[in-house]
Order: C-alpha cells, then sequence, then structure tokens
C-alpha cells in the first residue's frame, strides 16, 4: 500500500476551553501519511485534550480538524473509520476473553462475521498475544494490555494512527517491537501520530516531531534536521583517567566565557556546555595541551532533548 494523497490529519486553529482555563490555543498540528510524526510538549500543554479532539471523543470550541479529508465536526462517522485510537488508559470490558474484546470492535467497526477470526488471529500474532486468545483481559499483564490495545486500533486496518503514551507499561522487547510496528505501518502508508514523554525512544520511531506548549504549536522538526544542526550549542560530557585535573582545567579554561551553565562533575568526568561543536573540538585541544588525559567527548543527551529544553527554556 502506498501512501494515500493530501494529510492524514489536519488541524487549524484549534481551541478548547474548560471552563475558564484554555487548554489549547489556536494550535496547528499537520501529519502526513507515511510518516511518524511524534507529539512533545510539557505536562498540562494539551496533547491529550487535542488527541481526544482528533479522535472526535471531545468537540473543539474553534478551529477545524480532517481526518483523511474528512472534516470531524460535518463527518464525524468517517473520521472515525479512518482512525485507528490507542488512549493512554485501558477501557472497561475487563470480563471479555482477549478474542471477544477484539471481535466487539471488529464488529463496532463492520467488519464482515467471516473475516473476524482471521483479522483477530492476524493482529494477536502482530503485538505478540497469540496465546491469549481465549485468556479474560482482567488477566493481563499492564504492558500486555498495552499490546492489546494497539491491536484494537488496528482492528479496521485505520489509514491513520493515533496513540497516547503508547509505551508506558512496555517491557524493553515490547517497546522494540512496538517501535518497529509503527515503522512498518508509516511504510504501507499510515500516519501515525504518537505522543510520549520518551523522547529518546520517539527519537528512534519518528520522523517529525511536533512541539507543543501552553495550546499551541511552538515548534515543528523533521528529527533529520534536528539530529544534523551542528551549530546548536548543547552541553556535553568530557570523560578523563584524571578527573580531578579534567576538573581543574576546565576551571581554568572557561573561566573567560559567559553564558555557560555551571560544570557538573559525574563519575569520571564532568558535563559542561552549551557549547557548539566548534568550540567542544577547541576546549578539546585546550585540555589535551594542558596534559588532561581526555578519553571522551560527546553531547549530553539527544538532539530532540536539546530542542524540547530550548522550547520549555522559553517558557520560563
Ligand atoms: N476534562 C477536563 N476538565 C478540566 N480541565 C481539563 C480537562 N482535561 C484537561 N484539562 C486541563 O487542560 C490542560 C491540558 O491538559 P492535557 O491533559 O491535554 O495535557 P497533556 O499535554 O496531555 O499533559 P500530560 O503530559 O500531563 O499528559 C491542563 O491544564 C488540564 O488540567
Amino acid at each position: 500500500m502506498g501512501a494515500p494523497e493530501g494529510l492524514g490529519i489536519e488541524a487549524r486553529g484549534v481551541t478548547r476551553r474548560f471552563g475558564t482555563l484554555h487548554a489549547l490555543r489556536g494550535l496547528d498540528l499537520t501529519v502526513p501519511y507515511g510518516q511518524v510524526t511524534a507529539l512533545v510538549g510539557p505536562n498540562g500543554a494539551g496533547k491529550t485534550t487535542l488527541l481526544l479532539i482528533l479522535a472526535t471523543l471531545l468537540g473543539a470550541d474553534e478551529g477545524t480538524v480532517r481526518i483523511a479529508g474528512h472534516d470531524v465536526r460535518a463527518r464525524p462517522g468517517e473520521a472515525r473509520d479512518a482512525l485507528g485510537w490507542m488512549p493512554d488508559t485501558f477501557g472497561v470490558y475487563d470480563q471479555l476473553t482477549v478474542e471477544e474484546y477484539l471481535a466487539f470492535f471488529a464488529d463496532a467497526y463492520g467488519l464482515p462475521k467471516d473475516e473476524r477470526p482471521r483479522r483477530i488471529r492476524a493482529l494477536l500474532t502482530l503485538v505478540h498475544l497469540e496465546d491469549r486468545l481465549g485468556h479474560p483481559v482482567h488477566a493481563l499483564s499492564r504492558g500486555q494490555k498495552q499490546r492489546l490495545g494497539v491491536a484494537r486500533a488496528l482492528v479496521h486496518r485505520p489509514r491513520v494512527l493515533l496513540l497516547d503514551e503508547p509505551a508506558s507499561g512496555l517491557d524493553p522487547r515490547s517497546r522494540v517491537e512496538l517501535r518497529d510496528l509503527l515503522r512498518s505501518l508509516a511504510a504501507d502508508g499510515v500516519a501515525v501520530l504518537v505522543s510520549s514523554h520518551i523522547l529518546s525512544e520517539l527519537e528512534e520511531i519518528a520522523d517529525r516531531v511536533v512541539l507543543v506548549d501552553h495550546g499551541r504549536t511552538v515548534g515543528e522538526h523533521a528529527m533529520a534536521d534536528l539530529a544534523g544542526s551542528s551549530a546548536a550549542r548543547v552541553r556535553w560530557r568530557l570523560r578523563s583517567l584524571d578527573p580531578g585535573l579534567l576538573a581543574e582545567a576546565l576551571a581554568g579554561e572557561l573561566s573567560a566565557w559567559s553564558g555557560l551553565d555551571p560544570v557538573r562533575d559525574l563519575p569520571g568526568g564532568a558535563e559542561a556546555g552549551p557549547f557548539t561543536e566548534t568550540e567542544a573540538a577547541g576546549l578539546l585541544a585546550a585540555l589535551v595541551t594542558r596534559g588532561v588525559p581526555v578519553t571522551g567527548l560527546a553531547p549530553a543527551g539527544s538532539a530532540l532533548e536539546t530542542a524540547y529544553l530550548a522550547m520549555t527554556e522559553n517558557r520560563r
């Protein structure tokens, strides 16, 4: 399946108030087909409110939202048919078996009866729960419930997939499998929007990141651009065979610099910055000239983390 024409999600000027609280203040978002877009922002930024509006479960006060080209207000049924939704908390229906649970959703989405058993088995294989078919949902572990939630979201082969914190509760292997699954869905042309606080993980899954804060979009980047920005100032981690000498030399070298964060001691080294790549290379040369046995110099944190921190810094 190739990527369809147009955008998977197009939200323009979306506002939503809860009483006097403005949860969304004119938020814009586009999610193309064939890519994984990460939705990132501090607690209370409005991510879940936005996802609920996209999923047609909450109304916007103003603005327009299109899912697979369908306006959610004018054509909510078509929008729902096109989208799969995995909320951050698992719903009710605990008394059902895994099979009954998925059959219920397959039925709700109008999947032909004779197609259901094959589809349910394929989905359970996809999320590695094939041996749980007859088990009651309440007997699944938290991570298994998360995986069942992914299967549920995919029951009707949606073209747009929304996931709110999908990796919470997953063990390391399940996280890798979820990552691979989302990548392969995107490769099949699905528009995937995933909200998460685990930035390192998003960096491996996502093609794009949309940063939101205070109910607005405050940044939008292709992940490849973030990783390639050598001009960005970031903190750097230094390691040395002699951490004491490193600390002394750093204090000497950096005393004349302005705009730096305090140097932080780490086991076997220190963290200093923010520096550009060029500045870091100059500092390394100066430390070596001073006789410091440096064994490592690397950016602290990821490119996404740096962009995120810069955004929240602006907020203060
Ligand atoms: N049903 C509601 N009634 C009142 N206020 C709400 C409601 N839902 C959300 N809010 C408020 O709207 C704002 C945005 O909340 P939202 O849950 O969308 O943030 P979030 O970005 O998902 O946060 P987190 O990262 O903590 O999950 C918050 O200030 C929250 O308290």
